[in-house]
Order: C-alpha cells, then sequence, then structure tokens
C-alpha cells in the first residue's frame, strides 16, 4: 500500500489539519469532482459545496477533474509518441462530416481550462486534466485508486444538455453503483433563472413561444438567485496526492504549459479548410478575448464600466467591433461565468453600490429615480441584456423539452403539429395580451427570436381565439401545418437527395462550399461566414441572415449551417446553436416559421449603412463604391468591374443567388399624409422618445414607431417580391422625416422626426447612419427604438435610405434563383 503522502497538500490550516490526520493511510472518503462546462470556481455550487461542507460531510481527498472529449474534440494533438494513432478517431458532425470543434473554441477552451487550473492552484488546490471519453477516464482513475487501497466517497458533476452528455452522466452513476461510491448530478446554475424557480410544474409545460415564457417570469430582475460568496483560499478539500492519480493513459501525452495544450488542441484543426480566403489587412476580430474565468469577469467589468452595456438597446444590432454587444456568450457557453453573475454586476451599477462604475452615467439609477418602481428605474440597456439572457434559458429549455428533436431536419414541427390545439392556448393568451401592450418589444429582440405577438397580432388573435381547438391544426395563422413538414430540403448527399432535386447534390455541395468559404455573392452572408472563418464570432443580426439565407433562400438542409457553426463558433453551446438554427430556418420556435425571411440585401442597407462591414471582411469589393454593389457585386458596371479586377469573379460572374433590389429615392407615403400610418397599425398615439446619441445617432422623438429591423426584416419575399410589412401598434422608436437639402449621397447622421416634416439633416461626416437610441417612459412604456432619418432628397444611393419607405425588390423569379443548374 501507498503512503498517503502529506507534502503536496494545501497549506491552509483546514486542509493540512485534515491531511494530517490522513497521512498514514490512504484516503477513504475521496470527491471526484467531473469539471465540463462550469470552468470558474466563482459562483460554482460544487466548488462551494465541496469548501463549506460541515464537519461531518468532509471529504478527505479531493480530486478535480477535467476531460478533454474526445467524442466533441478532436484529441491526436495530444499523441506525442511517434506512430501511434487516436482510439477514438476524429470526432465528426452527422451531416456534413465537418470536425465538431475548431481551431476557435479549441484555444478558447484550452485557455478556459488553464485559467481555471491556475485558480485552483491559487486557492492551494490544483486541476487533473485528462484526455479521452469521460467514463473511460473515471474508470481508470477509480480502479486505480482501489489498487492502492484508496475509496471513492463520491463523484458529483453538473447536469448538462445534450445527449452525449447525459450518455456520459448515465455511465458515470452505473460506475458509481458499482463501487458504491454516492453519485450527485447538480443543477446547472450558469442560467438566468435557476431551474427550480421558473414555476414550470414539467418541461412538457414550457411555452411554446419565448414570449410567453417571459410573461410569466417578469420581473426579470428580481429572478436570479443571488451569487454564491467567493470560495476562500484553503477551504477546499485537501487536494488528492498525485501519485495516487492514473496518470493519462497511453498514447495522449498532457502538456505542462498553456501554450503547449493550446498547440495540441489547435494542431488537428487548424488546416481544416485548405483555401481558406486570406485574413483582410486591417480587419479586426469583435472577439478578441481568451478564455477563462479570469478574462470573462473582467469583459463584464469592462462593459459595464465602458458604458457599453448601458448603451446596449441601441447598440446590439452592431456588427464590427468589440462594444456593439457583450461578448459574452463564449464565457457563458464554457461555464466561465454565470448568468446570474452578469445580472449581480449590473444590478450592483444600478444600484449604485459597486464604486468601480461611479463614473457611468446612470450609476445609481434605481436609487434616485424618484416615484418609479426599480422595475421602471432600471437601466434600459441592462434590461435588455437580462432578457437575451433569458432568451438563452429558453433555448436551452427548449432542448430539455424537445430532445433530439433539435437536431432532426424537420425540427420540432411534428411534435407541434400533434400538440397543436395545445399550444393554439398558450399562444392566443399570448397575442390577447399584445393586442392591447405595444411593449412586446421583447419579443423580438434576440433578434433571431422576433416572436409572433411581433407580427400581425391582429389577423391572429381571432383565430387563435377559436374555442375549436380541432381547427387549429390547420390554421395558417399557427403557421403549423402538414404541408411545412413536406418542405423540400435540398441535400449535398446523393442518397439523401430527392431523385429530382435541383440543383443536384453536386451542386448543393458546391453551394455549399460556397457558402462556408464566403463567396457566394451576397454581401451580408459572405462578410459574415469570413468573419466567422477567421474570429469565431459574427453577430445575432449577421447570424440570422446566414440561417435565413441557406434555409429560406437556398433551400438547403439548415443542419449543414448548424454544424459549421459547430465547428467554428467560439460560443457553441448545444442549445443556442441548434434551437436558434430551428428558429431561422422555421422548423423551430418561431411562430411566424416559415414566413419570416431575412432579405440580406436589404439587411445590409439597415445594419451595414456605410457598406464598412462588407468591405472590411470582403477585401474583394471595397473597391465598389456603391453600396448595393458592395452587397451584391453583380449590380456593378462592368467598367466598375474592370477597375476593380472583380470581372469574372465567380460572386460577380455566377453568384448563388441574385436579388433585384431597388433603393426608393422617396420614402413612401400614402394619401393620408405620412407613410407611417401606412407601415403601423394599431395604436400609434401614446409617445415615446428615442433621444440620440452622438454622432451618426439620430435624435427622434414621435409616435412610438418600432425601430426597423422589427418591421421589415421579416418581410417575407413573395414570387420575388418583398411585401411590405403589417406593422401593429405602439411601436418604438421613430422615423424621421426628409431633412432639407440634399446630403449629396453622403452618410451622415439624420435627425429623425416624426411629424413628417422636413429637419436638419446633421451630416456628422463619419459616414455611418446608426440607429438612434434613447429611452421613454410615455405611459410607462419604453421608448428605445429607432430614431431613423429619413432619406436625404436628391441623395444618391450611396446613402443609407431609411427602412421607412420599404425597398421593393422586383423582379421575377428567374432574378432570384439558385445558381444551380438554373443560370
Ligand atoms: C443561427 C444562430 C446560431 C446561434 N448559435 C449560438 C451558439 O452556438 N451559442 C450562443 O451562445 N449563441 C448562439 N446564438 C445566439 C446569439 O447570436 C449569440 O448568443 C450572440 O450573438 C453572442 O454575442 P454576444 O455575447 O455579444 O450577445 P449579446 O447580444 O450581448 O447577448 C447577451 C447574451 O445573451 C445570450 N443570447 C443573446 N441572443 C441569444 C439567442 N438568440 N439565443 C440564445 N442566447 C442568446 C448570449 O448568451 C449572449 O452572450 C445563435 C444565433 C443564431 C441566429
Amino acid at each position: 500500500m501507498l503512503v498517503y503522502r502529506t507534502t503536496t497538500q494545501p497549506s491552509s490550516d483546514r486542509s493540512h489539519s485534515r491531511a494530517t490526520m490522513t497521512a498514514s493511510k490512504a484516503p477513504q472518503n475521496i470527491l471526484i469532482h467531473i469539471i465540463r462546462r462550469d470552468l470558474r470556481t466563482s459562483d460554482n455550487p460544487l466548488f462551494h459545496a465541496a469548501a463549506t461542507a460541515p464537519d461531518e460531510e468532509k471529504f478527505d481527498a479531493y480530486l478535480p477533474l477535467y476531460v478533454f472529449d474526445a467524442q466533441q474534440i478532436d484529441v491526436s494533438g495530444f499523441i506525442q509518441s511517434a506512430g501511434a494513432t487516436n482510439p477514438y478517431g476524429s470526432p465528426r458532425s452527422q451531416v456534413a462530416g465537418y470536425h465538431r470543434c475548431g481551431p476557435h473554441r479549441a484555444k478558447f477552451l484550452g485557455e478556459a481550462v488553464w485559467d481555471l487550473s491556475e485558480t485552483l492552484k491559487e486557492l492551494k488546490s490544483g486541476l487533473f486534466i485528462r484526455v479521452g471519453r469521460i467514463p473511460d477516464v473515471v474508470e481508470t482513475l477509480v480502479s486505480e485508486l482501489a489498487k492502492k487501497d484508496a475509496k471513492i466517497g463520491a463523484v458529483w458533476m453538473t447536469s448538462h444538455e445534450g445527449s452525449e452528455e447525459k450518455a456520459d452522466e448515465k455511465a458515470v452513476a452505473s460506475l458509481c453503483k458499482k463501487v458504491g461510491a454516492k453519485w450527485k448530478l447538480w443543477v446547472d446554475e450558469k442560467y438566468f433563472i435557476d431551474d427550480r424557480d421558473t414555476g414550470l410544474e414539467s418541461i412538457d409545460k414550457l411555452p411554446g413561444v419565448f414570449t410567453e415564457y417571459k410573461k410569466k417570469q417578469l420581473p426579470l430582475r428580481e429572478k436570479p438567485r443571488p451569487v454564491l460568496p467567493p470560495i476562500e483560499k484553503g477551504s477546499l478539500p485537501p487536494l488528492i496526492d498525485a501519485a495516487l492519480v492514473a496518470p493519462q493513459s497511453f498514447p495522449f501525452h498532457i502538456p505542462d504549459s498553456l501554450d503547449r495544450l493550446v498547440e495540441f488542441l489547435v494542431a488537428p484543426v487548424k488546416d481544416f479548410l485548405p483555401n481558406k480566403p486570406e485574413y483582410p489587412k486591417g480587419a479586426e476580430s469583435a472577439h478578441p478575448y481568451q478564455g477563462g474565468e479570469h478574462a470573462a469577469i473582467q469583459r463584464l467589468k469592462d462593459l459595464i464600466s465602458s458604458g457599453a452595456a448601458t448603451t446596449y438597446d441601441a447598440t446590439r444590432n452592431g456588427l464590427l467591433g468589440t462594444e456593439f454587444s457583450t461578448k459574452l456568450s463564449a464565457f457563458l457557453a464554457q461555464g466561465c461565468i454565470t448568468a446570474r453573475q452578469v445580472h449581480a454586476a449590473m444590478d450592483s451599477f444600478e444600484r449604485g453600490t459597486d464604486p468601480a462604475f461611479k463614473d457611468v452615467e446612470g450609476f445609481g439609477a434605481l436609487t434616485k429615480e424618484e416615484g418609479m418602481s426599480e422595475v421602471e428605474a432600471q437601466n434600459t440597456g441592462m434590461e435588455s441584456i437580462r432578457t437575451e439572457l433569458l432568451w438563452r434559458d429558453y433555448m436551452r429549455l427548449c432542448h430539455q423539452k424537445d430532445g433530439n428533436r433539435l437536431f432532426q431536419l424537420t425540427g420540432t414541427l411534428r411534435y407541434k403539429l400533434d400538440h397543436a390545439a395545445d399550444m393554439m392556448d398558450g399562444m392566443a393568451s399570448i397575442t390577447a395580451q399584445n393586442g392591447h401592450n405595444s411593449e412586446n418589444s421583447d419579443t423580438g429582440d434576440n433578434g433571431a427570436a422576433s416572436a409572433a405577438s411581433d407580427g400581425d397580432g391582429s389577423a391572429q388573435e381571432k383565430k387563435l381565439k377559436s374555442p375549436d381547438k380541432e381547427r387549429a391544426r390547420s390554421q395558417q395563422g399557427s403557421g403549423i401545418n402538414e404541408s411545412l413538414l413536406a418542405k423540400e430540403w435540398k441535400s449535398a448527399d446523393k442518397e439523401k437527395a430527392l431523385p429530382r432535386q435541383s440543383p443536384t447534390a453536386e451542386e448543393v455541395a458546391k453551394i455549399l462550399e460556397r457558402f462556408n468559404l464566403g463567396t457566394t455573392g451576397m454581401g451580408l452572408i459572405d462578410a459574415s461566414q469570413r468573419e466567422l472563418l477567421h474570429t469565431g464570432y459574427t453577430s445575432n443580426r449577421a447570424r440570422q441572415n446566414v440561417a435565413s439565407f441557406l434555409a429560406k433562400h437556398l433551400d438547403i438542409d439548415w443542419r449543414y449551417g448548424a454544424e459549421w457553426y459547430e465547428m467554428l463558433l467560439v460560443d457553441y453551446d448545444v442549445s443556442s446553436n441548434w434551437a436558434n438554427w430551428q428558429y431561422v430556418a422555421g422548423v423551430g420556435n418561431d411562430p411566424r416559421g416559415h414566413m419570416r425571411i431575412f432579405n440580406p440585401v436589404k439587411q445590409g442597407f439597415e445594419y451595414d449603412p456605410s457598406g464598412s462591414y462588407v468591405r472590411t471582411w470582403i477585401p474583394e469589393v471595397s473597391g465598389l463604391e456603391k453600396l448595393e454593389n458592395a452587397f451584391q457585386p453583380w449590380t456593378a458596371s462592368k467598367e466598375e468591374l474592370e477597375k476593380t479586377g472583380l470581372s469574372g469573379n465567380d460572386m460577380v460572374a455566377n453568384p448563388v443567388k441574385r436579388i433585384q433590389f431597388v433603393v426608393e429615392g422617396k420614402p413612401r407615403t400614402n394619401k393620408n399624409g405620412g407613410f407611417r400610418r401606412a407601415l403601423a397599425r394599431g395604436n400609434p398615439s401614446k409617445t415615446s422618445q428615442a433621444n440620440g446619441n452622438g454622432s451618426g445617432f439620430g435624435n427622434g422623438s414621435g409616435n412610438g414607431y418600432r425601430n426597423s429591423q422589427d418591421v421589415r426584416t421579416d418581410a417575407p419575399v413573395v414570387n420575388g417580391t418583398t411585401r411590405g410589412p403589417r406593422g401593429r401598434g405602439g411601436f418604438r422608436g421613430s422615423f424621421g422625416g426628409p431633412p432639407r437639402g440634399s446630403l449629396g449621397g453622403s452618410r451622415g447622421g439624420f435627425n429623425g422626426n416624426t411629424n413628417g416634416s422636413p429637419s436638419p439633416a446633421s451630416n456628422q461626416g463619419n459616414g455611418i447612419l446608426a440607429p438612434g437610441y434613447g429611452r421613454g417612459r410615455g405611459g410607462g412604456r419604453r421608448g428605445g427604438g429607432g430614431g431613423y432619418g429619413a432619406p436625404p432628397r436628391g441623395g444618391s444611393q450611396n446613402g443609407y435610405f431609411p427602412p421607412a419607405k420599404m425597398p421593393r425588390v422586383n423582379g421575377s423569379g428567374n432574378h432570384d434563383q439558385v445558381n444551380g443548374n438554373q443560370n
């Protein structure tokens, strides 16, 4: 029997005394703590419980374990013996055969694991890092410990979504049973609302629409549980003597530095795409962050102190730079931080309890706004971040409810069809509510997920209120009917493609290659795909467009896109990725499912109004002056193409899709005067304000129109024509009236003014017109809308033309087709 040495134990009083007690024999009550996507020590219930266990429950040795899971990551880089092969093989996705984890996330993960190991050392503990499959590794550890007369008291791990994760949990549980160790599966507490506080009787009762779920959780700011206290140095049980722990099994080798770890992880996947386009000169990643708890906490602090969190509402649809959204997703996905830590930090700002944020506007507002409840006085940007975090919760709950339906081509449609009547009840209550509540903005603003209530509530509502549940099955308004299941998705797999599929499977494979490389000829899509390739990140706005393009413009099996994202996203999360793809593909929880189609050209005009995003990531088009040419190079003149060296380029000669897009020079008006009335029905009389901020942001105040994306982004393309939106009451934000004078096509900011009268244009000269933002409390509602300016009179198409007038998509099917064999 090996003697249990105390020399390597933590030196705190507490651990020292425990270590001394067991100095002469192998530990008999070891805690194995398996860490997966909970790579943090703070606000982690398992570390907390291990550190604060009462005397009678204390463990005499602690074995924190992280396993690089060979079923999700290619671990062949850990093989250092010449000639040895990886017994697990290279994990590949099911539909397309892509790597499961690409270089960006592999690096981020390595950094996060290393950071945890360093933090544990600081706490006078440590981390055992292994490679393989979790059940195999645990089995080896247990049998090695048994050989040395050491005994496992318990095995802990956090419950995670995913069939592979669940299978691992089951395997470890049965191993525990075999060796008589206690098995404990902990609730995953990295979400905004704790699973035990959602009020759901069972997961089957999860509403099929986000808005309905959110409604049940309001007010959001009161829902998260408090953050757990930090772990004190030396408070964890004594770290097990490494000599008792089975070493890494052959042929893998665990490196002893962060650089080597990252190198081992990235090596097998770094050349996943041999013909990858060059990294564009001067392009900066929107996600330059390292993995790990330290970086996560720093990012959170920076977000608040820079003011980015408070302006989030207005900036979140940005495309370039680090500050347009939180960039917390990758940290959240790996559990480097919890959503409730994010909430707590924002709350400390709003309450004015953390002096680190004292110089930021809005500090302590919660305690200063007299006559307002906390919910009313909370910061608008932070309120929106809370909603986004709830979206994340919701996507995970959908995964819990839907299980492997998440990975099926027809998604949740079959299930929904079978449960249509029940769902109608849920939706009826939402639309009924929205009929009189204009502040349904939360529904839209994950962007990916503008929910049913963003749409044409009135028509749908009537139908949904029908008492005849059976009729619900065939209701068009519900978006659920058998014909949706019959959609003919195109496949790149000859075996799976339908007999007369057009384009053919080979052609689809080529289209996919171009889609992945970002050479389709659709600017916004290509820019996003290249940004993803190079950095592992792309914005939510871009993700929605990319997913919609693949699933709804090209009708290609959306899972190719989801798997590409799985490989490349630094923030990949099984629930968020697959549920969002389903949502956008129209087979998930978007009540307007198949009807919502993003027009990527119009989205370019709206969200990349200076074209800087597209020009940054697709340097080939940077010389094209006109915006519409940058968004679709084939629209450029012959001379322009020759001048920029683009003649003959595939993006020009053979774009994957052409969208005829005409930008009108004037806002659309109707004879009642004012385009706004043509756009919005409902209750535009309640005033909300949009206060602009800084250069390029519009100052608007007016009748409370919602900002552009909600009305127009989702305008369906029908027979090559973009149908105008059906607005609803109480839209946020404001549209500007036409500015006086011509701006000659410059792209400065405009002052929005919803009275439709001319107002002076302010051309700030930065070439960017971004949505205005602000916050109004008219009638107790938010007014954080668009504040878009109207187009300059006589301006050229280089100007940013606001969404107020619907850009027209002219054209017949043959201008709006997939170039497979049709061109
Ligand atoms: C097709 C598609 C695939 C996606 N795949 C993923 C994924 O694999 N992992 C992932 O974390 N997010 C995914 N999203 C959601 C969203 O795009 C990202 O969370 C967001 O862009 C990350 O940037 P951020 O942290 O700056 O987000 P912010 O805008 O700052 O939002 C704050 C946080 O809220 C959460 N969040 C925001 N939007 C969503 C959403 N729609 N669904 C779930 N959570 C959300 C994220 O945790 C995010 O960090 C996907 C969206 C789409 C449309």
